[in-house]
């Protein structure tokens, strides 16, 4: 995270949780429900930190619901969307769906589609051009996993997931896009990796995206961390130069955990 001389961010923080396959669509409700009050008790201004969840497809038309209801300004996405538009793909989503319950962004490639769904490079490449055809802001999914990370090549295999997923881009979707770095050894496992690992990774992908696109691009794509990350480690991963954001698990079925992640800055150490 990176500030220019008046304190504002150049890239504006992005914390975001994933709820996974957790919460029914009125638990949803309810968890959605208590992350505003408590966000909105603690005075916390949306434009320090924008925040987005990610549920399970069938709360997204009670979050819709409550969002505009309630006014809300929180934001959210689907956990994944089809590479088509429409036709005989049992079970798939399309982005125009997710469009048109008001999602703003949604996941591509996280790594449990990666390992569990098999996708491909090549698929997510797909997904990510299907996502902006539909208005949605991909948040591409990139990291290694336990293997990769021993064998010392995690920079060269996650630069690899990139380039495929950013494949036939305009630099405008470039700038735009999201990338979230998750190291697969410290998703879910207390893990963590320290934020100098999560910053040598997003300064390879932002040099990465300055090669393939330009500077410009790369100084406008919002990098995201994520793997373990709880209220008492935010802070400082949030602290790095080239990390913009946060993409919280666990922690983010928590209301209260997940709030105090979102407002990082206010455990900032300051000298
Ligand atoms: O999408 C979120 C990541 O997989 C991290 O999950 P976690 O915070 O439960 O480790």
């Amino acid at each position: 995270m990176t500030t220019s001389a008046n304190g504002n961010f150049i890239r504006k923080p992005f914390i975001a949780g994933n709820w996974k396959m957790n919460m029914d669509h009125v638990q949803g409700i309810t968890l959605l429900q208590k992350l505003a009050w408590t966000l909105s008790d603690a005075k916390h201004d949306y434009n320090r930190a924008e925040v987005a969840v990610f549920p399970p497809f069938t709360d997204l038309r009670g979050v819709q619901t409550l969002v505009q209801g309630d006014e809300l300004e929180i934001v959210y996405g689907g956990q994944d969307l089809s590479q088509f538009d429409s036709g005989a793909y049992t079970g798939d989503i399309s982005g125009q769906f997710l469009s048109k319950l008001g999602c703003a962004y949604v996941l591509v490639g996280h790594s449990e589609r990666r390992t569990i769904h098999n996708e491909s490079d090549e698929v997510l490449n797909a997904k990510v051009k299907a996502a902006f055809r539909h208005g949605l802001t991909p948040v591409l999914c990139v990291g290694e996993g336990l293997e990769v990370r021993q064998a010392g090549t995690h920079v060269e295999h996650t630069l690899a997931q990139l380039r495929a997923g950013v494949e036939g881009l305009t630099a405008e979707q470039a700038a735009e896009l999201v990338v979230a770095y998750e190291p697969v050894w410290a998703i879910g496992t207390g893990e963590v990796a320290g934020p100098e690992d999560a910053q040598e990774m997003c300064a390879a992908i932002r040099a990465e995206l300055a090669e393939l696109f330009d500077e410009t691009v790369a100084g406008k794509t919002r990098l995201l961390y994520g793997g373990s990350v709880k209220a008492n480690n935010a802070a400082a991963i949030m602290a790095e130069s080239d990390v913009d954001g946060l993409l919280v698990g666990g922690a983010s079925l928590d209301p209260a955990e997940f709030a105090n992640i979102v407002r990082f800055e206010s455990h900032l150490v300051t000298d």
